[in-house]
């Protein structure tokens, strides 16, 4: 029998990313109104100044700013009103000392003013005369040229995913359309003789299919697309059959459970028959997950997830997520908080342990406990807020400690 070499989980990362050096995906060009989540495949460079000319902050008088050192209520300084800027309009006329030009907010600023007043605190006595009641220094009110985005700056990289605030600056670019990765696609093939489908009625020793779903909402979340979803029996004909299909229509396949070292446990033996790396991974150091599968067949990556449910979205996060996130040059920070211990908890795997915990709030603190189940339970991961990382020399966690929770 062919029993696991593990690895640790940094190792797999860095073999997976070694095979697949030259895989990428590809790009494609989307409407801005359908690029929210998408990740961008190329930079996006700033063609022009935002804004294009200096733009007035408030409603009020365009000024030279050194005009109104000295103004009071008491004794305020008196300028000429000499004419009105339109939204939307250029000003030719520009201003000396002594004159003031109403300005709406984001009108322009005509030349030679530097600063903007605002309208209450200044007095119209007439239609031409204005008197200041308060100073204003140089640059108030106003946002110059070019001060949001400068021309020829990089604004967005390449690999950030699109939010709804860089909608806005594409927005603002005038970027119609934009190129972004195309949705990496997924092939799931669960397996499993006791496995049913969700509509199949369930007899006596047969399983629901949990994993499948579980996956399809994980390679959602992550941006992904699920091009075929498929349960096949513990048969190396079939699954081969499956596998082959998977291949040729998708980026990566993921086979759920025969990834252990049952009689039953195909997965390895229809990976190690196609034309390719064959499997390159057989066992990570990891809790849960060990016995994992990562392979190539046919140039396409391909993973065999441990079949207990918690085990196999756990690897989807560490393994999966990971290739997607490197080759895409995505950097998103995980959402984590700092929680305090609730508990002593001793762990004695030796292996990098991803335990689940639940979280409290108190006084404004974060309080971790916690959640006890076993990876063939999928409310494990349902009833847990997130998990905290424990190293393979560590033994456990102590009451009082202060420690990183990743949010699921
Ligand atoms: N002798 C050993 N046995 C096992 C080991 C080991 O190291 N030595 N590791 C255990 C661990 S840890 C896990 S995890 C499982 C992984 O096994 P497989 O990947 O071969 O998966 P299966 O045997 O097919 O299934 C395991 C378990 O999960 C259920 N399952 C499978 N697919 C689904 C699905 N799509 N939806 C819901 N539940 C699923 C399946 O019914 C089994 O109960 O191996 C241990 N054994
Ligand atoms: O690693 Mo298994 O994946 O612990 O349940």
């Amino acid at each position: 029998m062919d029993f696991f070499k593990v690895v640790t989980v940094e190792g797999a990362r860095e073999t997976i990313m070694n095979n697949f050096r030259e895989y990428k995906f590809e790009l494609e060009e989307v409407d801005i109104l359908d690029s929210l989540g998408r990740v961008l495949g190329k930079e996006v460079y700033c063609e022009i100044d935002v804004p294009e000319f200096n733009r007035s902050t408030v409603d009020g008088y365009a000024i030279v700013a050194s005009d109104s050192h000295g103004a009071s209520d008491s004794i305020p300084s008196v300028l000429n009103i000499v004419g009105e800027v339109h939204m939307g309009e250029t000003i030719e006329d520009g201003i000396i000392s002594g004159n003031a030009i109403y300005v709406p907010t984001g009108g322009m600023v005509p030349n030679g003013a530097d600063g903007v007043i605002m309208i209450e605190n200044t007095e119209k006595l007439d239609e031409e005369t204005l008197l200041l009641n308060k100073p204003i220094s140089i640059g108030e009110n106003i946002i110059y040229k070019g001060d949001d985005m400068k021309k020829n700056s990089l604004v967005l990289e390449m690999g950030k995913k699109i939010s709804p605030e860089a909608m806005g600056v594409l927005g603002a670019l005038g970027k119609r359309k934009v190129k972004v990765f195309k949705k990496p696609r997924f092939y799931i093939i669960s397996t499993g003789d006791e496995i049913i489908d969700i509509e199949e009625k369930l007899e006596f020793g047969k399983i629901r299919d949990i994993n499948s779903f579980a996956l399809f909402g994980s390679i959602s979340a992550l941006g992904g697309e699920v091009v075929g979803k498929r349960i096949v029996k513990d048969d190396f004909n079939l699954l081969k059959t499956e596998v082959e299909k998977a291949v040729n229509i998708s980026d990566i396949v993921l086979i759920s459970g025969g990834s252990s070292v049952g009689t039953r446990d195909f997965t390895k033996a229809v990976i190690d028959s196609f034309e390719g790396k064959g499997v390159f991974i057989h066992g990570l150091s990891v809790k849960p997950g060990k016995p994992t599968i990562v392979g190539e067949g046919m140039g396409k990556l391909i993973f065999g997830l441990p079949g207990h449910p918690v085990s196999s979205i756990i690897i989807f996060k560490v393994l999966v997520e990971d290739f997607v996130k490197q080759k895409m040059n995505l950097k998103e920070i995980k959402p984590q908080i700092r929680a305090t211990m609730d508990f002593n908890f001793p762990s004695s795997s030796g292996k990098l342990t991803y335990q689940m915990v639940t979280l409290r709030k108190e006084d404004g603190k974060y309080f971790a406990t916690p959640s006890f189940g076993k990876s063939s339970m999928i409310s494990l991961l349902k009833d847990s807020d997130g998990y905290i990382l424990l190293e393979k020399h560590e033994e456990g966690i102590y009451k009082g400690e202060e420690r990183t929770v990743f949010l699921l």
